[in-house]
């Protein structure tokens, strides 16, 4: 495991440094667990083992095409006149058949080519003489037909042509796509040893958010947009999730956090909102609480809560939690909890460029890098980020295909900057990154993350 990153001392951090100190302390506290799975139930996980093929596919050279299998010499000689000998469908053994030049053995795709066989002419180029043609076109035993030439190997599908038994299938740590599962299936293999999916909590609330669905809210209450949105974020993300509602009582935080920590053992946590300068910030003033109680089994051991210059997602908080074991031997594990801000656009996007990165690290997939593109603005607009932050605006992305072949990415992003504006986020694709001090025109270029 990593060492420890340390915290930062000043009150503001740069997103870049925020978002490598969330990825440097999953790294030094988040354990890599490995659990087996059937095949058919690893779809878009990580494979946690060297796999090497058992056998060789194909694993007998076999036919490509319906049609009529040949000897290299009867692919090869002058006379095109053969006799139809027995069919070979796919499943046969046609390991004892009489081999013969003037012998064309019917075989279907897939069917094992009869020993001492080295080609197949597809059936649409044979021509029956003697004796009935079937429907498929296929003349029937005994008959004769005529047949172009063909090359040695035509049409037949080799020996290890795709794998051969002892390479490398796969390694640890590759993606387990549709495919993937496929190809171990046609090796036998039942079930695999995959990275389990990190543990993670989403705690959101506040006294002003109702759960109750039914009822229209009362006045002054709100629905909880973050928790279900977080939950969707991380579970697309490869995370297990459990999400927790929470109010504004500093007392049952720390118990809820407590209880969490000790029984569902999350990797990490996450908390959105209670954190910036109202009197009810919770999530801040309970992991303060929990620097200072002594002898709980649940304790902060660091907290950090601060602004990233950027805007959306100014406010932050990162914090450590120390759960020590009720064993005799007082260890200890450390489970961070990162705090994003309230409002749902700057939960959105602190996940997005934040926190994403750090999960992808811990599941093994691979997290969306920033692209670029050309923004598209009204004649004469300008957009400039707030000083001194990295702006992040939702934006609609369009691929235009001009008529020298060239595939443009345009960025249009939205004029309104809200952070309660999560409808209009939901319309966006993308994110795009306004740097400070830049002032940005239409047709200039710009960095976007994926939404
Ligand atoms: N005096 C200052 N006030 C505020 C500042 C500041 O610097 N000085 N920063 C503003 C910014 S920017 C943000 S972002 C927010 C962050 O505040 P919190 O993280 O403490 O979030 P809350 O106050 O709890 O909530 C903010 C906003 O979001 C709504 N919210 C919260 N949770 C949910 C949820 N689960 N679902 C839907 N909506 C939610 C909440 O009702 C508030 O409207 O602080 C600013 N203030
Ligand atoms: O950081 Mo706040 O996110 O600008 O609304």
């Amino acid at each position: 495991m990593n060492p420890l990153p340390t915290f930062p001392r000043q009150s503001t951090v740069s997103p870049t440094d925020y978002r490598h100190l969330i990825e440097a302390t999953l790294a030094a506290t988040v354990q890599c667990r490995s659990e087996k799975l059937p095949l058919v139930e690893t779809s878009g996980r990580v494979l946690a083992q060297d796999l090497r093929a058992l056998r060789s596919v194909p694993h007998f050279d076999n036919s490509q095409m319906d049609g009529y299998a040949l000897t290299a010499l009867g692919a090869a000689r002058d006379d095109r006149t053969f006799i139809v000998g027995a069919d070979v469908p796919a499943g046969s053994d046609a390991r004892d058949l009489p081999i013969r030049d003037d012998i064309a053995y019917p075989i279907m795709t897939g069917a094992p080519l009869p020993a001492g066989y080295d080609a197949v002419v597809p059936v649409e180029r044979s021509r029956v003489l003697t004796g009935e043609q079937d429907a498929a076109g296929f003349a029937q035993r005994g008959g004769q037909i005529d047949l172009p030439r063909a090359a040695f190997g035509d049409f037949v599908r080799r020996v290890g042509e795709d794998i051969e038994a002892g390479e490398l299938l796969a390694t640890a740590g590759c993606p387990i796509t549709s495919a993937l599962i496929g190809a171990l299936a046609s090796q036998g293999i039942g079930s695999l040893k995959v990275r389990s999916s990190p543990r993670v909590v989403l705690i959101t609330g506040g006294d002003e958010i109702t759960l109750d669905t039914e009822a229209a809210p009362e006045s002054g209450k709100i629905l909880d947009a973050n928790g279900p949105m977080l939950c969707a974020l991380a579970g697309a993300d490869g995370a297990e999730t459990q999400r927790v509602a929470i109010g504004d009582s500093v007392e049952q935080l720390v118990g809820v956090l407590t209880r969490l920590v000790l029984t569902w053992r999350p990797d990490f946590m996450i908390t959105s909102g209670g954190i910036s300068h109202g009197k009810y910030e919770v999530v801040r003033l309970a992991l303060t609480a929990m620097m200072e109680t002594k002898d709980a089994r649940v304790q902060a051991e660091r907290t950090w809560f601060g602004h990233v210059a950027q805007q959306p997602g100014g406010p932050q908080g990162l914090s450590l939690l120390r759960a020590t074991s009720q064993e005799q031997d007082g260890s200890a594990h450390l489970v961070p909890v990162i705090s994003l801000p309230g409002n749902p656009v700057s939960t959105l996007v602190s996940y997005v460029e934040l926190v994403r990165p750090a999960l992808a690290q811990l599941t093994g997939r691979v997290a969306p890098q920033p692209r670029h593109g050309v923004l598209a603005l009204a004649e004469g607009e300008e957009l400039q980020a707030p000083e001194g932050k990295t702006q992040y605006r939702r934006a609609r992305l369009e691929r235009v295909f001009e008529s020298d072949g060239t595939v443009r990415t345009l960025l249009t992003p939205d004029p309104l900057t809200g952070s309660h504006l999560l409808h209009r986020a939901a319309t966006a694709q993308v994110l795009v990154q306004l740097d400070p001090g830049v002032t940005y025109r239409s047709g200039d270029v710009a960095f976007y993350l994926p939404l």
